[in-house]
């Protein structure tokens, strides 16, 4: 559905030169739930913007939709949708009505215009804000109406930047539930982009890690935690002295990547620490130690990117 090679943007303003993306290969198959993660800056919107035909690259090459965003920019845009950062409605239309011009633009004829957007506005669950004017939904329902218009012309690929950023939590999950089912009910392949790295953990089938305009880590969340980061065992053995002893041997288990000892405490990075536990406590009792208290913690899509660039995203992601 996707396929990129050597994508770049250099943006060049008086004698200040970007490079937002720099030569970034994709390939993302029809029906993905694909989320791209990175830091402010990154280059994930400046990605999208290319993918969609509203910027054109400095180089590389790009298909969308079986067509190049190059050469053939009308015929990606038929078979795509774009929810940008800002909501794409208007204010002082109706809700129905907003829905009802967009299919227009897209060639609908007016009665299928007029049934799409009775769908949508079902689908969406805006059917009792139809005959409101935009300008007094709420954020989140603006944010479904944006989703909706995303929609009109039934494309096979829809592109969400951002598509939560500034909502609260419970508003987040209405729309993802919205978004899951849509996509349940269609097959249409997502691409968007996140700040949020819980949404990217769990909804997404597939994260991009996006750094300076590069690709640096792409797989499923899962995965990447199991690659990329290490569970966290901390054990709290019964003699502080016993303790450096406890670690040497815990060292030599295969699955151990480092320990470290503070006190009486143990602090074990390892794969897959649910199933480490058991060798754990079974090579602190073959030396004698006693363990009073065991703690795991599982990676986040954080400690994958501090893995890989020493830094957090965190400190970069929005309130
Ligand atoms: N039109 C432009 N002119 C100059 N620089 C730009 C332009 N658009 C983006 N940039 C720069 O390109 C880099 C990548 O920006 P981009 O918006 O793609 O990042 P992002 O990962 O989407 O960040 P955010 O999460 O904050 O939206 C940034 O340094 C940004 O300042």
């Amino acid at each position: 559905m996707i396929e990129t090679r050597g994508l770049t943007k250099t943006f060049t303003r008086k004698k200040n030169t970007v490079e937002a993306v720099r030569g970034i290969d994709l390939d993302i198959r029809e029906g993905e739930l694909v989320a791209l993660l990175g830091p402010n800056g990154a280059g994930k919107s400046t990605t999208l913007r290319m993918l969609t035909t509203l910027l054109a690259p400095s180089a590389g090459t790009a298909r969308v939709a079986g067509h190049s965003i190059i050469d053939d920019r009308d015929a990606v845009r038929r078979h795509i949708g774009y929810v940008g950062q800002g909501s794409g409605a208007g204010n002082n239309q109706r809700v129905r009505d907003e829905l009802f011009t967009q299919g227009l633009c897209y060639g609908l004829t007016k009665a299928d215009s007029r049934a799409r957007a009775e769908e949508l506005t079902e689908a969406l669950e805006l059917t009792e804000f139809a005959g409101r004017t935009v300008s007094t939904l709420s954020g989140g329902q603006r944010r479904r109406l944006d989703i909706a218009l995303g929609l009109v012309h039934r494309p096979p690929l829809l592109f969400l930047d951002e598509p939560t950023t500034g909502m609260d939590p419970q508003s987040r999950a209405n729309l993802w539930e919205h978004i899951l089912r849509l996509r349940k009910q269609t097959g249409t392949t997502i691409v968007l982009t996140t700040h949020y790295l819980d949404e990217a953990d769990s909804m997404a089938e597939r994260v991009i890690v996006i750094d300076k305009g590069i690709v640096i880590a792409d797989d499923t969340a899962a995965a990447l935690k199991d690659d990329l980061a290490s569970d966290l065992v901390v054990l709290t053995v019964t003699d502080p002295t016993a303790a450096a002893r406890a670690a040497e041997e815990i060292h030599r288990l295969d699955a151990v990547r480092d320990v470290t000892v503070g006190g009486d405490r143990l602090q074990i990075r390892t794969r897959n620490g649910d199933k480490a536990i058991p060798e754990l406590l079974r090579a602190t009792e073959a030396v004698g130690i006693r363990v009073e208290a065991v703690d795991l913690s599982r990676p986040t899509l954080d400690d994958v990117f501090l893995g890989l660039t020493g830094r957090s995203l965190r400190e970069t992601q929005p309130a």
